[in-house]
């Protein structure tokens, strides 16, 4: 059919020059009734001339998607002609028009003069080849498969469907079908340039089958989505069903029930006593019957805890191996020989006795002198694990008994803490600074430990918490302390008390060489065989820089050298391979000395004498001074003194001024001066009587003007009548002789036997002069007999 013999209505005559509105959406296709939103002014503009003319307009595709400001070269050739049946103007300026598409056209030219408003002449097409059997063929396929998409698709609606089938032109059909496929704008584009109605159908159909393709896949990913969540809703469900069910039944739900059946489990294999098994099955009732948000659920959890995870099971009375012991001590410590012994005869008794229980090891001695150390080396001896805890500054007897369960946040005491750390029943526990427990109104700490250590007792030992008898005379107790003088009376009679007394230089160069430069060295990441010391050097530190009795301060003093090397290695280029570190190297690392050859400890006048004392941190040498002012008599203290002390210190001037005239003092020497005693470091609180003999020689040596003699120290308390009594510490005083170079060392007679005690390589070297008198210790001393 050609365009000329085509008899149309009137109101369908189509104008030959039409008005453009560019669309860059999709295109619309003819044959439909559907609303357009006008916003641009040109486009209004377009609008407004069309109403005012013959109410035709022409919808084109612009070519590109994004094309803003188009002219009718960038638009599709193909556009739909429309008729603008109804306007509505927007409040904000807009356009609502609502129109009928009515026939594809085709442009010929473009009328626009300076590119606005678009104006083009057109030709109508026509469709062509409408009525073929193929094309009626492809029409019903189309209805049916489109029929098919429709159902799962809901963007054909019910009216959709209807509009369809009552459609019945082929290609009105195809360009229906086009206008609601979920298709790009180019290949809807391509639907309505085709005039062939045959083609255009073809290629819908293709169209259609996509669709379908995309349909199936799409509803195979719903299927597996809603799978899923079935599955996971039907779980849900079920669980919560369950929960429902238990909780009607009274029994205990998900985790709670899980934690519930471990402890049972637990608890059954525990070799409990009847009482506490009564007690914990309680708790475990009580457990299952309990909220588990309240506060009491969890502090029955954390009970159950605790009693399942503390060592129950009697261990086996293991067989001491002495010989593997006395191996494991020698060779993690160097000599100590004594205490080595004791500690072996102690492990000989247990042994024999046949059970793991016994007395309780108190290591008394200053501190670094290695009480830690064979504390664990005998614990590596027996093949038991290790625990350690401090008392020291301890107030509270919960820390060794715990809280009443009572209180939130209530824990068992150290002792049980412990016991669940090693989870053994029979480890050593070392507890450190016995001689340091304090006491306040929160308790006393001194008797909860009575009990812990107290073989008639500990072996049924009641902790707060766990307010249940646990026995813990399996446990190897070993404390350590420094002094005996403040350790409660009642627990140290129940100790083996073994002393250890510091090192003289050489023991600590021997200690240092063997265990503390490898080991130090080791800790600064340094190879052992890079850092060699010759012997000169190991003393120098022990001489100059670390004087105290233990091995803390050496120990100290060498991680400091060994720092300062790794750096060295680290930052200087030519490192050398070793490093020979002699004395004149020490000032290097560790500054000067911290103890040069002191002027103080020299007796440079006369009024000055050495003692010897004995502190918690080892012995000591302590220089007395005397001077005397002129004017009235008397005596005044300073130096810290207690008040042991100053008794002392008030018996030695009696006793020095009562016998001076026999030394040819004039008698008005003590009536004309007053005598200042003191003792330096003054800032040191010192006490005890055993400064006597010393302090009574100070005030002779003043009063006579005669220096004492060199490198001559001494110890003993003095009486009023002039006798010398026994002190106490020997042998650490000992140690400090020697470790300050005195050679001849006046002691009381008492202590004579005491020496024995002391190895030979202590004393060897200094002449001991036992004593009794006064007397006799000013002949040694001043070299001075009465002038009878
Ligand atoms: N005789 C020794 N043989 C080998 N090493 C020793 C010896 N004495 C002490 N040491 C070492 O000296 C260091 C300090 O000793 P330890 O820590 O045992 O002292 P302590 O007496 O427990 O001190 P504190 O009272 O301060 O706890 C450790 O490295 C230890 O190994």
């Amino acid at each position: 059919m050609s365009e000329q013999n085509q008899i149309l209505p009137a109101d369908q005559v189509l104008p030959n020059k039409l008005l453009m509105i560019a669309l860059n959406g999709k295109p619309i296709f003819p044959g439909l009734f559907t609303p357009l939103m006008i916003t641009s002014p040109e486009d209004l503009d377009v609008i407004r001339q069309a109403l005012e003319g013959d109410q035709h307009i022409g919808l084109v595709l612009t070519l590109d998607e994004n094309e803003e400001n188009p002219r009718v070269e960038d638009l599709h050739t193909v556009g739909t002609a429309a008729k603008i049946l109804k306007r509505i103007n927007l409040p904000d300026g807009g356009m609502n028009i609502f129109v009928s598409t009515v026939k594809r056209f085709r442009i010929r030219k473009s009328l626009s003069s300076e590119g606005r408003p678009l104006v083009a002449a057109v030709d109508y097409l026509e469709e062509e080849e409408t009525s073929t059997d193929e094309v009626r063929a492809l029409t019903r396929a189309i209805i049916s498969e489109t029929k098919q998409v429709s159902e799962n698709n809901p963007l054909f609606s019910e009216e959709m469907r209807l509009n369809m089938v009552n459609i019945d032109h082929p290609g009105k059909i195809a360009d229906f079908v086009t206008s609601i496929l979920n298709i790009d704008r180019d290949e809807q584009q391509d639907v309505l340039a085709t005039v062939n109605v045959r083609e255009r159908l073809e290629k819908v159909l293709l169209f259609i089958k996509k669709e379908q393709e995309l349909l199936r896949i799409q509803k195979r990913i719903q299927k597996q989505i809603n799978e899923k969540i079935e599955k996971s809703q039907r779980e849900y469900f079920l669980k919560e069903e369950l929960k429902a069910i238990k909780q009607e039944l009274g029994m205990p739900t998900d985790s709670k029930s899980s934690e519930y059946a471990r402890f049972q489990e637990a608890l059954e294999n525990l070799p409990l006593d009847e009482e506490a098994r009564k007690q914990v099955e309680q708790e475990l009732e009580k457990f299952q019957l309990m909220e588990p948000s309240s506060a009491e659920f969890t502090l029955t959890r954390n009970y159950l805890e605790t009693i399942i995870q503390l060592p129950w099971e009697v261990p086996s009375a293991r067989k001491v191996d002495l010989t593997k012991a006395e191996r494991i001590l020698d060779a993690d410590h160097y000599g100590l020989e004594d205490v080595k012994e004791r500690i072996l005869e102690f492990l000989a008794v247990r042994t024999l006795r046949g059970d793991n229980k016994g007395s309780i090891i108190c290591l008394v001695g200053p501190p670094g002198v290695g009480k830690t150390s064979i504390g664990k080396s005998v614990a590596r001896a027996l093949g038991k694990k290790f625990f350690r805890f401090s008392v020291g500054g301890m107030r509270d007897e919960a820390e060794i008994k715990g809280h009443r369960r009572t209180y939130i946040g209530a824990m068992p005491g150290k002792v049980l803490q412990g016991l669940k750390i090693v989870g053994e029943k029979d480890p050593v526990f070392m507890i450190d600074e016995i001689d340091k427990l304090g006491v306040s109104y929160q308790g006393d700490p001194s008797s909860a430990l009575l009990e812990v250590l107290d073989p008639e007792q500990n072996n049924s030992f009641r902790d707060h918490y766990l307010d249940l008898p646990f026995d813990v005379s399996n446990i190897l107790f070993i404390t350590t302390a420094n002094t005996l003088d403040s350790i409660p009376s009642p627990l140290l009679d129940r100790m083996e008390v073994i002393r250890l007394s510091g090192y003289i230089d050489e023991e600590k160069t021997m200690i240092a060489r063997k265990y503390l430069v490898p080991r130090s060295a080791e800790r600064a990441g340094l190879e052992k065989k890079l850092v060699k010391y010759n012997k000169a050097a190991l003393r120098a530190i022990a001489n100059d820089y670390a004087r105290e009795s233990g091995m803390r301060r050496y120990e100290q003093m060498l991680d400091k050298i060994h720092r300062k090397l790794a750096r060295k290695q680290l930052t200087s280029e030519d490192a050398p391979e070793s490093y020979e570190i002699g004395p004149e190297d020490l000032e290097t690392y560790l500054g000067k000395p911290v103890f040069p050859e002191e002027a103080q400890r020299k007796i440079s006048h006369p009024g000055m004498a050495l003692g010897l004392a004995w502190t918690p941190y080892g012995g000591d040498t302590l220089m007395i001074e005397a001077i005397r002012n002129r004017g009235k008599s008397g005596f005044k203290l300073t130096g810290q003194m207690g008040d042991v002390m100053q008794e002392s210190a008030s018996i030695a001037y009696s006793r020095a001024r009562h016998i001076a005239v026999r030394y040819g003092v004039h008698p008005s020497f003590f009536d004309e001066n007053e005598i200042h005693i003191h003792i330096p470091a003054g800032a040191t609180p010192k006490d005890g009587p055993s400064a006597g003999i010393t302090m009574a020689t100070t005030l002779l040596s003043l009063a006579l003007d005669e220096k004492v003699r060199p490198r001559l120290a001494m110890t003993g308390e003095l009486s009023l009548a002039g006798f010398v009594l026994p002190i106490g510490g020997l042998k650490e005083k000992t140690i400090a002789a020697r470790r300050n170079g005195i050679k001849q060392v006046i002691i009381p007679r008492q202590n004579e036997r005491d020496l024995n005690e002391i190895p030979e390589h202590v004393t060897r070297g200094i002449t001991f002069h036992p004593v009794e008198s006064l007397e006799e210790v000013l002949e040694i001393a001043l070299g001075k007999t009465t002038a009878q």
